[in-house]
């Protein structure tokens, strides 16, 4: 499945690069004014912090929510508590576009993370092109060469990437690269089981100064307490912001 999505999301970038070229793209980013530190935002604090993800859809649940306002969702989020705010850009299994991306960042004063497959350089001049601070790097859709140049561009383009992980191996990866905003990921992105006891179990594998991220399975604010006491600094939450009241969800998220 995770090949799959990323092969798409490399196929519809082409699409996209057919109608604006590589030259073109990087123009715009470079032309945008300065991203917003992330890290900063996100810098462990006395309470949790929330990424506040906006998701139609997911291959795991199907249709989640019929948001034709992201924009007006995001003000929400922020209205909430939201620390940053997540927008899932991939068009054919989760129905996000880049054009939700540019309406969000236009709306909130927020640090924006481009959620999406990433694996070449164009997808991550998109993301500063269309206003992104953050962009999403899946460490096992990565072998190493291409982490550290994907890495290494997102960093020259004065964003942070926040680098996805699921297991110790790929712990160490994301450690081994110099990464400073780590998730780790509930959900298996290949058989989509939820486990919401891995961060915990890795939780000690964080390198020192790391910010820590829960990624995935929250519901309720049981498990953003869950995943607090096993360390982390954020939780990312998508599926029971859309489906449910987000300023109230948020507000008993950030009461733990
Ligand atoms: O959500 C899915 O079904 C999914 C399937 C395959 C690859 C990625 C997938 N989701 C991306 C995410 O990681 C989540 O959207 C994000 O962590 C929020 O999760 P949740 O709060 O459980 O909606």
């Amino acid at each position: 499945m995770l090949s799959e999505l990323t092969a798409n999301a490399v196929a519809d970038a082409e699409t996209r690069r057919a109608a604006r070229s590589l030259v073109d793209v990087e123009r715009e980013a470079l032309l945008r004014p300065a991203a917003l530190d992330a890290l900063e935002v996100l810098h462990p604090a006395g309470q949790v912090k929330v990424i506040a993800e906006i998701k139609r859809s997911s291959p795991s649940r199907g249709a989640l929510a019929p948001i034709v306002d992201p924009a007006a969702l995001a003000r929400s989020y922020e209205l909430g508590g939201a620390s940053a705010i997540s927008v899932l850009t991939e068009g054919r299994r989760f129905g996000g576009s880049l054009a939700d991306l540019v309406s969000v960042r236009a709306a909130v004063a927020l640090p924006v993370l481009r959620k999406d497959f990433i694996s070449t350089a164009y997808q991550v001049f998109e993301a500063r092109a269309a206003g992104a601070d953050l962009v999403l790097l899946i460490v096992a859709a990565l072998d190493d060469d291409a982490l550290r140049e994907l890495f290494d561009l997102i960093v020259d383009l004065g964003m942070t990437p926040l680098v996805e992980t699921h297991s110790a191996d790929e712990l160490d990866r994301a450690a081994a690269l110099g990464a400073r905003l780590i998730g780790v990921n509930a959900r298996d992105l290949s058989t989509f089981e939820l486990d919401r006891d891995l961060f915990g179990r890795l939780a000690d594998r964080f390198p020192d100064g790391a910010v820590r991220v829960a990624e995935s399975a929250v519901q309720s604010a049981a498990d953003v307490a869950h995943y607090r006491a096993a360390g982390a600094d954020v939780v990312l939450v998508g599926e029971a912001l859309v489906t449910g009241d987000p300023v109230a969800n948020l507000r008993a998220f950030l009461a733990v």
